[in-house]
């Protein structure tokens, strides 16, 4: 297996560290348009190859091309890419750009747009995909991004939303786990603990809902004991439209 990567940002970054733990550091050519401190360090504590010109990443003949360049650049980098591999699958994470607009670029090729999240460091990721009319057969490609987690295939009416929900929820799970962090440490629990704490009870708490496929407001409904304590901290969270302020963040990020 070869991957090509091209933009070695934060989401390339996440991306090959989460390879790293499945694949070999020779299936890996990594592109961005100079060299960074990130791909220096994996070129020499991973012997990774990194380049600065994509010809060089089409020489390669990957199997896969992942790019996570920034989204108002990423077509104008797509032009270089019109002599490789026709069977060379393109997988797009850059937000708002659609299979319609690189087809028009790259005629023919098959292409996925992918919308992970930075979880996927740690193989922990939830990657949505839509793919467009010459990828014949998914299981290549959901085969090949279920070493970085969860894989839904979407289409891609769906993919934008679906994306904004799990592209973008990090950050605001992020914000949520800093608050709770902040409310031990103001109830004098370390700092250290304080966030151990937080990030093994969101886990704890996706995870139920993931197995057991129970709603989440039947979750919440075996945690509020009559009369008990957790009632009132919900009651609290309804005070301060707390539901409102999440749905407002998802369709801000998705606008
Ligand atoms: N961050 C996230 O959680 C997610 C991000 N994405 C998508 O990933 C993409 C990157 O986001 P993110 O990693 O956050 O952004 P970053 O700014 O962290 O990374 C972008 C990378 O692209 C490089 N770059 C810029 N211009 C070019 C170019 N012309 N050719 C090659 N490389 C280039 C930058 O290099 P340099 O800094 O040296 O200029 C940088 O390494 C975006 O399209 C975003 O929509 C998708 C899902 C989640
Ligand atoms: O903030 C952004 O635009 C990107 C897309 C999803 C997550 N980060």
């Amino acid at each position: 297996m070869k991957v090509g990567i091209i933009g070695i940002g934060h989401m390339g970054q996440a991306i090959i560290d989460g390879l790293l733990n499945t694949m070999k550091s020779e299936e890996l050519i990594l592109s961005n348009h100079r060299i960074n401190d990130a791909m220096t360090t994996y070129q020499e504590e991973h012997q990774i190859e990194v380049v600065t010109d994509n010809q060089s990443v089409i020489n390669a003949n990957p199997d896969f091309v992942i790019f996570t360049t920034p989204a108002p650049v990423t077509l104008a980098v797509m032009q270089e890419f019109k002599t490789l591999s026709a069977q060379t699958v393109i997988l797009s994470a850059a937000a708002g750009i659609s299979l319609a607009e690189i087809n028009a670029i790259l005629p023919e090729q098959p292409v996925a747009l992918l919308m992970p999240n930075t979880p996927v460091a740690v193989n922990h990721g939830t990657l949505g995909v839509a793919l467009n009319e010459y990828i014949t057969d998914s299981e290549p490609i959901e085969s090949f991004l279920q070493q970085l987690g969860d894989v839904f295939i979407t289409s891609e009416r769906e993919f934008g939303i679906f994306g904004t929900v799990t592209g973008c929820g990090p950050a605001f799970v992020d914000v949520f786990m800093a608050a709770l962090g902040d409310a031990a440490v103001k109830n004098g629990l370390n700092r250290e603990l304080a966030y151990q704490a937080a990030a093994s009870m969101v886990k704890g708490s996706a995870s139920l809902m993931q197995e057991t496929n129970i709603a989440p407001d039947v979750l919440k409904d075996q945690v509020t004991t009559p009369g008990g304590s957790t009632i009132r901290g919900v009651v609290a969270l309804e005070q301060h439209a707390f539901r409102a302020a999440v749905i407002d963040a998802v369709e801000a990020s998705n606008g």
